[in-house]
């Protein structure tokens, strides 16, 4: 049963390229996901982990050689045409006919929808009202992902599927769709985002999960993925140390290029009060002394570096449950 609480869940999902287990490739190999109703949930992964098959499951574009999945309570695929109008769906590559206008692409959408929002109001959320007399054609690159996310609004989506929803887009386009999507989640959206800009997730995301070959291997707020990882202290020393054990730190690990110190330790309060008063007793200057906790980037390389994954039951918070 999926609890109202739930816009989506995802329990032992698997999806295989190919008839055969000789010839095919199973991509998504036993996962399981929980996005709770008005959350904004970020997918992550390296090239090929897995992101879009899974989304693809959970649009319901696809059916999956295992496992089950349900979006607002329902099986996306089975069920698509109660769930179709009330999902809206940003893919990697719209595809729209290249003749048509901006405009007449969305009525074309909105037709679709029982309840749309006027097409200038769409247009106008994502920046194109100046674009709406354009064919398609003539778009721009960054232009056409704004039609994309247009035509995945123009339903008033109840949970809104945004497969790297600001590649290619300007830092300007970028910051206006983020604002964009904050306001659609203030309104209650719930929102599955794939992204490889992991400052978009740390930005936007309530929770995340992180693939790999197939499986979710991290998940979590950004904080508890994060706290996996060790933090770092960097400083300059006044002149290069005769021995790295001069500094005595048992809880961490130190290295020296030249002046230059960086410990890395999992407990930073700690290892940083050990240090200030070595630093004190010794009278050393610690110059540009930082200290700081490790940010997404370096949590998503530890894991992506980290050797395959076992079974998808021997893996972590395969729940998406807060840990
Ligand atoms: N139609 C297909 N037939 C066979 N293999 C496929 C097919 N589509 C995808 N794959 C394979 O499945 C794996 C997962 O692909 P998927 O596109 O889901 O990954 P992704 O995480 O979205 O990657 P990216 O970040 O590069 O978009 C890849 O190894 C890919 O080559």
């Amino acid at each position: 049963m999926t609890s109202p609480l739930h816009a989506i869940r995802a329990s032992g999902l698997r999806r295989r390229y190919g008839s055969t287990a000789a010839h095919g490739f199973e991509a998504v190999r036993g996962l399981d996901l929980t996005v709770r109703r008005g959350e904004l949930f970020a997918l992550l992964g390296t090239n090929g982990a897995g992101k879009t098959s899974t989304m693809e499951l959970i649009e319901g574009l696809a059916q999956p050689t295992g496992g089950t999945v349900t979006v607002l309570g329902r099986d996306p695929y089975r069920e698509r045409a109660a769930i179709r109008p009330r999902i809206g769906i940003m893919l990697q590559e719209g595809g729209f006919p290249g003749d048509l206008t901006v405009a007449e692409t969305l009525r074309g959408w909105a037709g679709t929808s029982t309840t749309p929002r006027p097409v200038a109001e769409a247009l106008d959320l994502v920046g194109l009202a100046d674009r709406a007399a354009v064919r398609v054609k003539q778009l721009s690159g960054g232009e056409k992902r704004r039609l994309d996310l247009a035509v995945a609004l123009i339903g008033r989506p109840e949970v809104l599927f945004l497969d790297e929803p600001t590649t290619g887009l300007d830092p300007q386009a970028r910051a206006a769709v983020w604002q964009l999507v904050r306001e659609l989640r203030a309104a209650g959206t719930t929102v599955l985002l794939t992204t490889h800009y992991l400052e978009e997730a740390e930005e936007l995301a309530d929770r995340l999960a992180i693939m790999q070959r197939g499986l979710v291997v991290a998940s979590g707020t950004v904080a508890e993925v994060i706290a996996d990882q060790p933090a770092r202290i960097t400083f300059d020393l006044p002149a290069q140390p005769d021995s790295p054990t001069l500094l005595p730190l048992p809880e961490a690990e130190v290295g020296f290029a030249g002046r230059r110190v960086t410990i890395r330790t999992r407990q930073l309060q700690r290892t940083l009060t050990e240090l200030l008063c070595w630093a004190e007793q010794q009278q050393v200057e610690l110059a540009g002394l930082d200290a700081r906790s490790a940010s997404l980037e370096e949590a998503f390389l530890a894991i992506a570096a980290e050797p395959e994954h076992a079974a998808p039951a021997e893996s972590p918070a395969l729940t998406g449950a807060v840990r």
